[in-house]
């Protein structure tokens, strides 16, 4: 095992944990319990889900974070043809108002509906926080990616809604209110404020869905009336993908919001300019509780091998942190992970090497 170089980590200290804060909007209040500790709610999901899970829980072992887990499991509780989410995790998210969640499977073209977006409708996590910044040391095609991506996480065209016409005609409705566009583009604000960014790009298609892309952007131009010191333009989404491959520094400056499918979408295609869904964190953020996960799935293909790359729930876990005012530890860890990557000696198979999560997590630890 090699320690970090002084200029890797002269590098990794211009790596903002501001970048990585979801503190502009959404609030958190835990209180200490009498160990100390705050207490969080842990979904370890479905796929890779236990084994990146399992990683983040050692690492916080090993850095003393003052965290007490409330481990439960999300399954789909199917009554009357509507589905919910399981009484002790719906419980645990109302006691602790944050969570980490590992990846939820769904169903392809059948069966029951995302419980990902149903926990993000159930507790009202309207935004969607994805950064994604090249990681130093890391070599990729790019070395200038730094995107602050917020989703509306509510509706659009993920409100599910859906139905069968006439025999062989299907109808999905994307829905766009203008309440949930205010308030998704009050954070983007706040947050292009919070981060230093002072710049909000509203990425849509109202050249197309004149009416609910449009209406998107009329709130968010409202909201933008209001912050006269934050500069705001928008751009349709295909030619922001264009500009982004091209040339991502265009994008560092600013931070982009979207409607729902659009924020999906684009997180991924971000992800692959750094090196993949192995690295990129989410927070999904409400007025009063919060979720933090990978951008990625459950992995089948790679499912209970030990080989998947935990850093993106560990850097969601840093934004967890973060979002709980713990700053110190989510530095500590956030900077170990990202150092072991610009070692080069120790990475998952995703990214060139050929160590097991269990090894990687262990060079993160002696990294802390
Ligand atoms: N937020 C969530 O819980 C999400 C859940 N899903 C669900 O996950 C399932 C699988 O979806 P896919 O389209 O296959 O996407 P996926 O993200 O699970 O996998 C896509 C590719 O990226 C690789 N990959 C993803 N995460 C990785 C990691 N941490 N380390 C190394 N390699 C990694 C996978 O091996 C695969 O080759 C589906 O049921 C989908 O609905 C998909 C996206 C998000
Ligand atoms: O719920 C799912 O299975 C996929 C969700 C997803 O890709 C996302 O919205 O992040």
């Amino acid at each position: 095992m090699f320690k970090r170089s002084a200029v890797l980590s002269r590098q990794l200290k211009q790596v903002s944990s501001r970048l990585y804060s979801s503190q502009a909007i959404g609030s958190y209040n835990g209180q200490l319990n009498k160990n100390g500790n705050y207490l969080a709610t842990l979904i370890p999901g479905n796929g890779i889900g236990p084994e990146i899970s399992d990683a983040v829980v050692k690492i916080f072992k090993a850095a003393k974070v003052p965290i007490e887990w409330e481990t439960v499991e999300v399954t789909p509780i199917i009554e009357n043809g509507v589905t919910t989410i399981p009484k002790p995790a719906y419980e645990s998210m109302m006691k602790t108002k944050i969570a980490l969640k590992g990846p939820l499977m769904t169903p392809i073209g059948k069966g029951f509906v995302s419980l990902n977006l149903l926990l993000r409708r159930t507790f009202n996590l309207y935004a969607n926080l994805r950064p994604c910044k090249s990681i130093p040391g890391y070599k990729t095609h790019y070395d200038n990616v730094d995107t602050v991506l917020i989703r509306e996480n509510t509706e659009g065209e993920y409100s599910g809604i859906e139905h069968e016409v006439v025999d062989g005609v299907m109808q999905s409705i994307k829905l766009i209110t203008y309440p949930a566009s205010l308030r998704v583009a009050k954070f983007a604000f706040e947050y292009a404020i919070a981060s230093g960014r002072n710049d909000v790009t509203v990425v849509h298609k109202a050249n197309i869905m004149k009416l609910s892309d449009g209406l998107f952007l009329k709130a968010c131009e409202d909201v933008g009336a209001q912050y006269p010191n934050v500069k705001l333009t928008n751009i349709l989404l295909d030619r922001a993908c264009l500009e982004i491959v091209q040339n991502p520094d265009n994008y560092a400056k600013t931070v982009m919001v979207m409607p729902n499918l659009y924020g999906d979408i684009l997180s991924d295609m971000c992800a692959g300019l750094i090196g993949g869904l192995g690295l990129t964190p989410s927070g999904n953020i409400g007025k009063d509780a919060s979720i933090f996960e990978s951008v990625h799935g459950t992995a089948p293909d790679i499912a209970g091998k030990n080989l998947a790359n935990p850093t993106a729930l560990i850097l969601s876990s840093c934004m967890m942190l973060t979002h709980m005012n713990l700053h110190s530890k989510a530095e500590q860890i956030r900077n170990a992970t990202l150092s072991t990557i610009g070692e080069g000696k120790v990475l998952t198979g995703d990214l060139g090497g050929n160590s097991t999560c269990t090894e990687f997590t262990d060079a993160i630890i002696y990294n802390l």
